[in-house]
Formats: C-alpha cells, structure tokens, sequence
C-alpha cells in the first residue's frame, strides 16, 4: 500500500469561494427585524421553504439574515405540529415500561457470560477506560432516556407522531414516561461556577450541566428517524467503517510547519474538558463486548447486547487480516433525556460538563470533588521525593498494570491516557496549588474553603484566555475569530445572551473537533538540553495508559521541551497508525482503529452526510467524487455509492485548510460556533462584567489574568530542571521571531495575584 504521498501533493478539495451560493447580491441590512449571522448559526436557511436571504456580515464574508432565533425550523414548519390523543400517550408509556423491562432483562444475563464482556487484556480494554464514567447519576438517567425513545417509537408506529414532527423536535408537548430531576440551585446566584455544570442559566438551569444531552446543528439522521444507525441515502447499509477508514485514512508523516506537538496535546486537554460521551455498560458496570472473545467474529445477533454496533472487518483487511481479525468492538453511547420531559430522537449523553470549566482536573460532581482535594484549600497531590504529582490512583485505570507502575488521579478517570496528557494534568493541578498557596500567604484571612474556590475561579479564567487567545487564533485564523465575536476584547465583553444554549453540538463533539486525530504522530520526542539533543524517542501506543515514566524525574521537563520542540502533524486525511492501528494494543500485536472508531461513532450519534453540513456552513455540496483530486475521488467511490453519503469526518478532513488557520471550513464554521456557544451562552466566562457574572473579575484583576500565557504557566510549573527558557508563544514551533526566552523575560508576563486579594 503507498504511504504518505498517494494523494499527491494536494490532499484535499479547495474550496475557491468560500460562499458560492451568492449569486444573488446580499442585502446591506436584512429585512424584518432578521439578524446577519454566519450560515451555520442560521440552520434553518437549509430547511425548504425557508426564505434567508444573503448579508453581509463584514468586509468579505458573506452570511445569512436569521429570523428564527438559530432553530432548525423555518417559520414556515410551525404548521406540521400533530395533536395527540391521551389514549396514544397511556399506551405509548406501557409499553415503554415493558420493553425497558425486557431490555434490562436481556441485559441482566449477559453479565454472567463471559463472552460478553470485554477481557482485560484485550484493546477494546483501553477504549472502555476512555469512556468510563463512574458517577451513578449517569445511568439512572440513560435509562430515563431510553423510556422516552421507546414511547417515542411506539407514538410513530401508531402514528401518533409523523416523520417531520420527531424530525424538528416538536414533541415537547408529548410527556414521557420519564422526567428528569430538575436541579436545585441556590437562591442568590453563587459566586463560584458550580462543580457539575449546573445553576449557569438562570432560565434553564440544567443546560451545560454533567450527563446531559448534546445539541445538534442539523436534526439527527437516524434510519427509523429516532436511534436506529445511519444507513446510505438510497436505502442500503453504509460500507463498514472499517473499509472507509483502510480506504481513506493513511498513513503518512506531513508535519506542520509551524504549530508544535503542544497545540495537539491541549487541544485533547481541551477536549476532555469539554466532552466525553458515555458509553451503556452492563448493569455491574462492567463494559459490553460485541465481538468473541478472540476478535474473530462478530457475536451472533442473540447474544449481542442491545447497545452493540461492531465494526465488521473484511477477511483481507490490509492490517487487521494477517490476525484473522473480523470485528471491532464498538458499544453505542448512552443516551439523555430532555429537560423537558418529552419523547423524541435519541440525544447521546455528555460525561463532562460542557462548559470549558477544567471538570477533567476537578471532576463534576461534589463527592469527586472531595475526594480531589487536600487540606489548605489544595487539590491532592502525590508527592514523589518533592515533586507535585496527581494523587496515585488504586483503581484499575491503566494497562499493563505491573508492580511498580504508576497510574494517576484525574477529574475525569481519563488523564492517564496518553502520558503527554499527564503531564498537562500535572502542570494545571500545580499551577492550582501555587495559586492556592499564594492567596494564603496573601491573606491569612480567608477559611481553606475561600482559598480553594478562589484559586478555581482565577485557574479557570487563565484556562478560558488559553483557549480564547491562544489556541483558537491559531486554529481557526483571526477572520474567522472575529466574524464569530471570539477573540477576547480589552475590557470586559457584552455578549452573553441567555437564550443561547452552550451546551456542545454532536456534530463538534463527534465530528470537528476530532480533527486532532490527525494532528497526533507516532512518537513522542523526549528532549534533554543537558545531553544536547533527543534523550527518548517514545513510540506512542507505549505509553497510552501507562504514565509511569512521569516519576522519572527529569521526564516532565523532558518531555514538554519534545512537545514544543516537535512539529504537529497537518490536518490532513493521514492519521498515524499509533491510533488507526495500534491504539492501546497494550500486549497485543494490534490494536484498535480510532478513525474506523470516529466513523463509527458519527453514525451510532446520527450526524448527517458530510454534504448536509457543507450546505448548512455555505458552500456548495459535492456532485461528484471527482471534485476531490483524484486519487482520492477514486479511494471515495470504492466506499461509497453516492458523495451525499460521505461521512462527516471523512469530508471534513478533506478540505483544504482556511486562510490564517489549520482546518478546513467546515470543521472551522463548526467549531467556531460551538466556542461561540461556550463563550455567550455562559455566565461565568471570564470576560463577564459584574452584570453578568456574579464571579466578576474587577477590571484590574482581568487585566492580570489577560496577562498569562500558556509560556507562563509552564514556566511557573514545570520542574526547572532542564526548562530555564521557553518560546513565548507556547504552541508554535521556535522559529525566528519565536526563539526562546528566559522564564523571567518580560515577554513571558505573570500574574500579580496580590490584586486578586481584597
Ligand atoms: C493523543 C492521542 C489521542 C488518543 C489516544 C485519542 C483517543 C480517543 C478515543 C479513544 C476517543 C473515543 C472515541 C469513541 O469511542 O468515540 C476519542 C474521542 C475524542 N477525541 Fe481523541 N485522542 C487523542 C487525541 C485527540 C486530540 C489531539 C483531540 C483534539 C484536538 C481529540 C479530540 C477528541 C474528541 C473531541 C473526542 C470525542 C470526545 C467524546 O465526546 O467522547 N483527541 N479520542
Ligand atoms: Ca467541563
């Protein structure tokens, strides 16, 4: 198989305008109150009937004119809502109580087959502790959530409830069976960010909250129209994800010239901050295998659990074939129930809470919480002959788990996942702890409990100007950051609107933002100035799930020098075969396929065909395959019968990235309306003023933290064993204009936290 090059030099579709649809002139000002926004934060312009025309939202861009407050529905399918009769309701309820009944049944005795469990020495072992969750909230609701889909189901086929009605969401008159608690929010708004997520919309105070349901920009694209797996546009089952992914994706080393391994590495810290679906398990928790036991075949239909999707392989798969592999385990994420009560489409739950308020260092709910801290308003540490490591965990989180192995305490159960991820765990648990220890020298005042949540609250901020003034410029070019209201201003920012939801879309979650698995590479380069040059070259899968070189004590300091030192790969269809083939292998000679996975996932989520979002963000769907160049229009049409079947992530790591950024543009379109969506629909965004945010900075204290880069707070944490120096812009290669500089230059600022203590 030809590696890297196959494609050419061009990879990808190059989109020559970006808004081809404006053959009609846009309107200076939209008509009828309507407001121009870009196309994507306008999805009823692709709804038919809808009349949007075009605007211009500055200079160049051109967008839509919104009348329908951002829904999918156009004013015109307000009409299409049925009435439904109470005889249809009781009954639709009865019967979602039997078939939950049966469900659980069936589920129930699985738990003593063995088969049925995934052992763990397998892969799919590494997949099920990226997924884990161990809050038990979560599962109650799941199955909340599955009465309602079942009485959704059972509304449709007495047809009770038509195609367009679940289609558009306009159930929320028909109560479920099942209703979930409403949270209790403390009378006075908190000055504090709550733990789970909750208590932030003063209207809807679950939105954003932990184990609750992803948004979606488009309605779901499900075969029975509730949960039922995507299947092609005329009718047929997709190819396996497998075969897209051995099509497809390959193999190939493109490092970027000028973003670092680090903008990789935050960005999945990011991710885990903001999203981390839940997989169903058995009732014991135990995690469901779909495959037999040796990976051989797929379990016959009767002894798979309802929650199974397995990925089928083909006899002479390129890789997994020379293992006599047929089947990749792959179990559906659990699902959540609407706030309001009503049946409908299935709605995939979020394990984290979604707003970027780092759950992964501080977990999502008070009893986690509890069991983070340390006296003195700290979060606990593991101290390893002085150095702050997260606590040792003793729960079974890692692999390879052998006397002497160290795996660690994370907010999320994920943080031992890849080593470099660790070490981010390590630097922001530190970097609280200095804070914290700071603010008590300050202030001899203040009860631990003040010290904890102040030192949280100013954490957090530095987390969100990280993200909001380094990272996302960096991604997504500075027009698209201002076209989206996303670059932080100088003072404090006016724009949040509470009648945004922030909570992330499926399509980011599942979709966009994975786009970082193609900026991943194969290794790790451990760097050491004292032995001038590469100390360690790691190979990657080495250290998933086994953290245990961070006790090396010169490693931390090592390891970050490689990632800032180490070129990203471009966002590109190549993904490394650390993930695509090796993910947690642990002592296997394979391991999982991550992009099989993220295809796999896209439809078990039922995102739509990749050619629906390019329609929803403004551009043009594809024809024909030949528009890509054509080696890829040639791999495209061995997978897929008609280009309206292209699967999201597929598409989207198609394109040619947009000017000033890395992605294409409509992994840009989508991820900028979701960081827009975190930053105006959430009142403790760290720009908010005291009208808005009862946690407000004053406007000194904002001044501070807009201070901080990603350079300082590595400086400040890191070990200073081999780190005296650092690039000031932390995600970018030291090219020229770039070059490393002393921890104490004043290009690298800190914080004055006396100003944080009134
Ligand atoms: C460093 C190596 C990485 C590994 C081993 C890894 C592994 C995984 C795995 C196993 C999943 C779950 C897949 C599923 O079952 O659906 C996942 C999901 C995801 N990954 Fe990664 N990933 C890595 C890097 C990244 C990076 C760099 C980014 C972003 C910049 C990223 C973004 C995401 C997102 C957004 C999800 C979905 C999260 C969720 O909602 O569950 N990952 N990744
Ligand atoms: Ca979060």
């Amino acid at each position: 198989e030809p590696h890297g090059m196959a494609l050419g030099g061009h990879y990808g579709i190059h989109d020559e305008k970006e808004h081809i649809h404006s053959t009609e002139r846009p309107c200076a000002v939209c008509p009828r109150h309507g407001v121009c926004v870009p196309h994507v934060q306008c999805p009823a312009h692709v709804r038919p009937g809808s009349r949007n025309p075009q605007c211009h939202l500055d200079g160049m861009r051109v967008g839509v004119c919104c009348f329908t407050g951002r829904s999918h529905a156009a004013e015109s399918d307000r009409k299409f809502r049925s009435s439904i009769n109470v005889e249809d309701v009781k009954a639709a309820h009865n019967q979602s109580r039997q078939k939950l009944k049966q469900w659980l049944g069936h589920a129930e005795g699985l738990q003593n087959e063995h088969y049925a469990v995934v052992n763990a020495t397998s892969p799919s072992y590494g997949h099920h502790l990226s997924m884990v969750t161990y809050d038990k909230r979560a599962q109650k609701l799941g199955r909340g959530a599955l009465l309602n889909i079942f009485a959704a189901q059972e509304l449709k086929s007495r047809q009770a409830l038509s195609d367009d009605d679940l289609a558009m969401g306009f159930t929320d008159h028909t109560d479920g069976p099942y209703c979930p608690p409403v949270p209790s929010c403390p009378h006075a708004p908190s000055r504090y960010r709550s733990i789970d997520g909750n208590c932030n919309n003063q209207g809807n105070p679950s939105w954003g909250a932990v184990n609750t349901g992803y948004g979606r920009l488009l309605p779901p694209s499900y075969s029975d129209g509730i949960w039922a797996i995507r299947i092609s546009a005329n009718g047929v089952p997709l190819a396996s994800a497998r075969a897209v992914s051995s099509a497809l994706i390959l193999d190939g080393s493109h490092p970027s010239r000028t973003h670092n391994l680090l903008f990789m590495q935050f960005g999945q810290f990011i991710a885990h901050d903001i999203s981390t679906g839940v997989v169903f398990t058995l009732g014991n928790g135990s995690p469901i295998s779909c495959c037999d036991s040796n990976g051989e075949d797929v379990l016959p239909p009767e002894k798979q659990h309802w929650a199974c999707a397995p990925i089928v392989l083909d006899e002479g798969d390129v890789f997994y074939g020379q293992f006599s592999q047929r089947c990749i385990n792959f179990v559906r994420t659990q699902l959540a129930p609407d706030f309001d009560c009503s049946v409908g489409y299935a709605t995939q739950m979020n394990g984290a809470s979604h707003y970027p308020d780092m759950s992964h260092l501080y977990g999502s709910s008070a009893e986690k919480l509890a069991r983070l801290r340390a006296p003195g308003g700290l979060l606990a540490t593991f101290n390893d002959y002085g150095r702050e490591l997260p606590p040792l965990t003793h729960r079974k989180e890692c692999l390879n788990v052998h006397d002497g192995a160290a795996c660690f305490e994370s907010g999320d159960n994920h943080g031992n996942q890849v080593i470099s991820l660790t070490v981010l765990h390590t630097i922001w648990t530190r970097e609280h702890n200095r804070i914290a220890r700071t603010l008590a020298g300050l202030n001899s005042a203040w009860d631990e409990d003040t010290i904890f949540w102040e030192a949280r609250r100013i954490v957090l901020a530095e987390f969100q100007h990280i993200i909001y003034n380094e990272w996302l410029p960096l991604l997504l070019g500075s027009k698209t950051m201002q076209v989206f209201g996303l670059t932080p201003s100088s003072g404090y920012a006016l724009s949040y609107d509470p009648s945004i939801n922030p909570s992330l879309t499926a399509e980011f979650a599942t979709a966009a933002m994975r786009f970082g698995h193609s900026i991943v590479d194969s290794q790790l380069t451990v760097l050491s100035p004292q032995h001038k040059g590469v100390y360690e070259s790691i190979s990657l899968p080495e250290v998933m799930f086994q953290p245990s070189r961070l006790r090396i004590k010169p490693f931390l300091d090592r390891l970050l020098l490689g990632l800032m030192w180490q070129p990203m790969q471009s966002v590109d269809p190549f993904v490394t075969e650390a993930l695509s083939r090796y993910m947690f292998h642990g002592g296997n000679p394979y391991g999982l396929d991550l992009a099989a996975i993220n295809i796999q996932r896209g439809r078990d989520h039922g995102l739509q065909s990749y050619n629906e979002y390019r329609r929803l963000v403004g551009l043009e769907p594809i024809t024909d395959f030949h528009q890509f160049p054509s080696s890829a229009a040639q791999r495209l049409s061995t997978v897929y019968t008609s280009p309206e079947d292209i699967d999201l992530w597929v598409g989207g790591l198609l394109e040619e990235p947009i000017e000033g950024g890395v992605i294409g543009t409509t992994f840009a379109n989508i991820i900028a309306d979701q960081f827009a969506k975190l930053k105006r629909g959430d009142k403790y965004y760290y720009e908010y003023g005291p009208d808005i945010n009862h946690g407000a900075f004053t406007t000194n204290q904002l001044s501070e933290i807009k201070k901080v880069t990603l350079s300082r707070i590595l400086c400040d944490n890191s070990d200073g064993i081999e780190i005296s120096a650092v690039s000031p812009n932390a995600f970018l290669r030291s090219l020229p204009g770039n070059d490393p500089v002393q921890c104490d230059s004043p290009l690298i600022p800190a914080m004055d936290l006396a100003k944080f203590v009134v």
